[in-house]
């Protein structure tokens, strides 16, 4: 498969990237080289070119000329837009039709046209949908960093954003498919856009070479550097690494700092934001930002406090990271809003604790790794004491520093690359005919289709051979996004239907267009009757606990039981006049539905829909957000690790209990029904 990427702002060369030295080279630019260095390796890629926009221009060097620029097996292509002028990506959308141009001359000379076309950010989806149009070439989207976010966290817009947010909801209303890098982009962030149809979107998250970052020794040129600012250079570093612009947000960060005279006491603040020469040089957002940073140490008179170099080259930064941790400090993201955050992925392979936003990506990794705390960022005190916390409970801080070694293992290109691989395939294989299935199985996934790899396989080779006859389908308390994404990490081929967050949303597998489409119909009927105020009235009056916003949707109030009875919940919704659904698992969760809507009859739902008689239906689950489908179907299959008290539920005396656990205990009385001839 021929790959071709298109990534138009910034300084983009394949070796070397100095980070930072404009506003718009940052992260995109680290994700795409990192993802085309491991996506080259895997044979079933033939060749990747990325293509980016060529520029001279004297305080950048001529390395970035139009013209082209090899690196083994990859190639760069520098479009000639006829201007060789440096553009911030604001002033890219002025060269949109000669940028479109070039790109389609740099297609015609090809041999061969690419297969599929990956864009990366707004300006890229122009070409990316230019050549859909002109050459039929698929294309998928990565957005790295999203205007309409933006606009919401700095509160305010200007025609820049605007047309920004437009050109962005051109790039997602014909892309094939949308790849975000956390569950918080694709649910929360993409809901800003109405092109930007949640069956597309897929949860992929990225990987980052962390060999640098992990055992990163300091460096006596970055201690120098750092100490020279420093009063006392003994203390532990509070760092931020981050380009100088306003949504990341380090005046809040040094605000925070002068706020807090125990932080001062305690910690040294280093600030690692781009390279410059001249302030005067930069671009207009970097320049001002530099001089409110400035400004701001002079007012609090930070001096002997704050160190905040002027240069460094790609290689110096791991060397910081190890001598904040090596000072026993922190590494501190306090952005309005981060997309994904890469520079947490680096703190915390080199073991360096965090705090970070609790707006965006950083949710996702802070949950994953384990590695420190979220805060909100417009919250300095907030900001000041979970710093203060780390760097003064050495327990805390150790406990920090080692959870963030799974990192690496997490968050690896080539896990990132098994799935986007895939997804290229699907995007560029003719379709295949829908059978005429006469069966549905419906799974769980968390300790049911999941949680056994050895199981999980034995469980796919038997579905491969039903897959003519058997449609199979998933019912989950997880949110769609997150389904999707297990699954595919796990590599379970795409189900023929994805029930999620506990029977509230059906998404169909569409083969032809090798994506998710939203059941429109289950979501109409699930709004019909949803009323979150009077839910939210009864929820307060008997104070129940809320889970994360990312838990809360039209259809879905999330709380934690905290030790309660599931029916003395059900009387204060019934005593109030609510008519809602009391779902409960692992005795920890508690989801409040709208009345009639589960899993059973989300089930119902499909079978329908497929139209298929019940008799026909199998469900397998393992706990009590399965309780609905099991006792509704006439073939319940309970696996062998159900807790709960499933197993012991009169209720479920007509369910085959698996003697084997996870996936097998799936196959297991998928068998035994199928020997008994009744499914
Ligand atoms: O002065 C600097 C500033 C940053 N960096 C590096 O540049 C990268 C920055 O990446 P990230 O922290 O993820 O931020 P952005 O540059 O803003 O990248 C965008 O794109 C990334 C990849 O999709 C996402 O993780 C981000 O959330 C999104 O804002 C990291 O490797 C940093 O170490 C430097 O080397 N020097
Ligand atoms: O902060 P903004 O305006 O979303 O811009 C993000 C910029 O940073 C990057 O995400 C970092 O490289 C670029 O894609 C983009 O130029």
């Amino acid at each position: 498969m021929f790959v071709c990427h298109v990534a138009l702002q910034g300084c983009l060369k394949l070796d070397q990237t100095v980070y930072g030295i404009t506003a718009d080279t940052g992260g995109h630019i680290k994700y795409l080289l990192e993802l085309a260095r491991t996506s080259i390796s895997d044979p079933t890629i033939s060749r990747i070119d990325i293509v980016t926009r060529g520029f001279d221009e004297a305080t950048l060097g001529p390395v970035y000329r139009a013209g082209r620029e090899t690196d083994g097996d990859l190639r760069l292509v520098r479009l000639d837009d006829g201007s060789a002028e440096y553009l911030p990506k604001e002033a890219l959308h002025a060269r949109h039709a000669q940028l479109c141009e070039a790109f389609g001359k740099y297609l015609l000379s090809l041999d061969e046209l690419p297969d599929v076309i990956h864009a990366h950010y707004a300006d890229a989806g122009v070409l990316a949908r230019y050549a859909k149009e002109k050459f039929d070439i698929p294309y998928v989207f990565t957005g790295h960093s999203l205007g309409a976010v933006k606009r919401e966290v700095s509160d305010r817009t200007d025609d820049a954003l605007e047309t920004r947010i437009a050109i962005e909801e051109n790039a997602v209303e014909a892309a094939d498919a949308i790849i975000a890098s956390s569950r918080d982009e694709a649910e929360a962030q993409y809901a800003h856009y109405a092109n930007a149809e949640s069956g597309r979107i897929r949860v992929i998250p990225p990987g980052c070479d962390l060999s640098d970052f992990e055992g990163a020794e300091v460096t006596p040129k970055v201690a120098n550097e750092v100490a020279r600012f420093l009063n006392d250079s003994d203390k532990p570093i509070i760092l931020a690494i981050a380009r100088p612009v306003r949504k990341k947000n380090l005046l809040g960060l040094i605000e925070a700092y002068a706020a807090s005279p125990s932080l001062q006491d305690a910690a040294n603040l280093v600030l690692v934001a781009g390279c410059r020469g001249l302030i005067a040089d930069l671009e207009q957002e970097c320049r001002e930002v530099l001089n409110e940073l400035l400004a701001a140490i002079d007012k609090h008179d930070l001096y002997g406090k704050v160190a905040y170099p002027k240069f460094h080259e790609p290689e110096d930064i791991p060397a910081y990271y190890a001598l904040a941790r090596q000072s026993g400090g922190v590494f501190v993201n306090p952005a309005l809003n981060e997309p994904f955050g890469l520079t947490l992925l680096e703190a915390a392979a080199a073991r360096l604790p965090v705090v970070a936003t609790d707006s965006g990506g950083p949710n996702d990794i802070v949950e994953r790794c384990k590695n420190g705390t979220l805060v909100c960022p417009i919250d300095p005190e907030a900001i000041a004491q979970a710093c203060l916390e780390i760097v003064t409970d050495r327990s805390q801080w150790v406990r920090f520093a080692s959870a963030g070694g799974d990192a690496a293992a997490t968050y690896d290109w080539r896990s990132h690359c098994d799935v986007y691989h895939r997804l290229l395939e699907d995007l560029v294989r003719v379709p295949v005919r829908v059978p005429q299935y006469q069966r549905l199985l419906i799974c769980d996934i968390d300790n049911t289709l999941l949680g056994d790899r050895n199981s999980l396989r034995e469980f796919l080779r038997w579905q491969a051979s039903q897959s003519d006859d058997v449609a199979l389908g998933i019912a989950t308390g997880r949110s769609f996004h997150s389904a999707q994404s297990i699954l595919a990490s796990e590599g379970v081929p795409n189900p023929d239907v994805i029930i999620s967050s506990v029977g509230t949303q059906i998404h169909w597998f569409d083969r032809d267009r090798s994506c998710f489409v939203e059941d429109a119909a289950w979501r109409r009927s699930v709004e019909r009757d949803w009323d979150r105020p009077s839910i939210d009235d009864v929820a307060n009056e008997i104070g129940l606990r809320p889970q994360a916003l990312l838990e809360q949707r039209t259809g879905k109030a999330s709380f934690f039981l905290d030790g309660r009875d599931k029916q003395e919940v059900e009387r204060a919704f019934r005593s109030n006049g609510v008519s809602v659904e009391v779902v409960t698992s692992h005795q920890l969760y508690l989801d409040i539905l709208p009345a009639g809507i589960n899993k059973g009859s989300a089930v119902s739902h499909v079978a329908d829909e497929l139209g298929l008689l019940r008799a026909r239906v199998a469900v397998a689950g393992d706990s009590g957000n399965d309780l609905g489908m099991l006792r509704s179907c006439v073939h319940p299959i309970i696996v062998g690790n159900w807790s709960d008290g499933l197993g012991d539920d009169p209720a479920l005396s007509h369910a085959y209990i698996a003697k084997a656990c996870h996936a097998a205990g799936v196959l297991e009385g998928v068998k035994h029904f199928q020997a008994r001839g009744s499914w």
